[in-house]
């Protein structure tokens, strides 16, 4: 029986860091759904494509994303990091909310995702993606936490921001994610929450692998 643990929450919650974690100790593979909406955001961006069109499946007939050993590949190139700017991350925002752009990714992600062992993050992954996960984790730490650690992940990277605009950034996110009418960001009803702020990286990972190791019989 495969073991598939969904990993759901808002921006900076810590969703990417514990699940690379997890899926390594598990020795399983590691889908970050995140990246799949960012990549698909900027190319509609750069296309100029109107969110409120009717269709965008015209702009992604010429988008080919392949997942291959964990990192992607767009049009045969790798994803760099200029899918981990804020912008990129409106923009994936700003599209997610399309139905053209929803079905393209979530097929995508149920075929990586059918009957291996894997962890998946994102913001639909136990309500969506793999809505029988065996372990459903929902993340969630306070605006201010989750601003201060990407603020000071961006600025590591070398990115000149301010922490006052990050935090918009993620609020103005959290709303549109959650609000929107299409897979929004909620918690499932059979999802473990787990509150980061105060939490260490590896006192989160070790709380997921504790439900693994009871859901999925998973010898750690
Ligand atoms: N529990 C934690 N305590 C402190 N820093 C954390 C914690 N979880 C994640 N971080 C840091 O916060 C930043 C954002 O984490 P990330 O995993 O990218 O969040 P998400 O994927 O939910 O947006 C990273 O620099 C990461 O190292
Ligand atoms: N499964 C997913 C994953 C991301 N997304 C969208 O893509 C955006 C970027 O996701 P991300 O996980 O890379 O963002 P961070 O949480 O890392 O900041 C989110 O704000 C969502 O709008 C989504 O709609 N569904």
């Amino acid at each position: 029986m495969a073991c598939r643990i969904a990993i759901d929450g808002p921006a900076g919650s810590g969703k990417t860091t514990v699940a690379r974690l997890v899926a390594q100790k598990l020795g399983i593979h590691y889908l970050d759904t995140g990246a799949m909406y960012r990549i698909v955001g900027l190319h509609l961006y750069r296309k100029g494509a109107d969110v409120k069109s009717e269709s965008l499946r015209d702009y992604l007939t010429d988008l080919k994303i392949e997942y291959v050993d964990g990192t992607f590949m767009v049009n045969g190139s790798p994803v760099g990091d200029e899918i981990r700017t804020p912008e990129a991350g409106m923009y994936a925002s700003i599209y997610a909310t399309h139905p053209d752009v929803r079905a393209f990714l979530t097929n995508m992600q149920k075929e990586i995702c059918k009957n291996r062992d894997i962890v998946a993050e994102g913001r639909d992954i136990g309500t969506v993606v793999i809505p029988d996960a065996e372990v459903k984790i929902f993340l969630v730490a306070s605006p201010e936490v989750r601003a201060k650690r990407r603020y000071l992940e961006l600025i590591a990277k070398g990115y000149d921001v301010q922490y006052e605009g990050i935090l918009r950034e993620i609020i103005e996110r959290d709303e549109n994610d959650s609000s929107r009418g299409i897979a929004p960001l909620t918690k499932a009803p059979d999802a473990v929450e787990i509150d980061t702020s105060d939490l260490s990286v590896e006192e989160v990972v070790d709380r997921i692998l504790e439900l693994v190791h009871l859901r999925c019989k998973k010898k750690i």
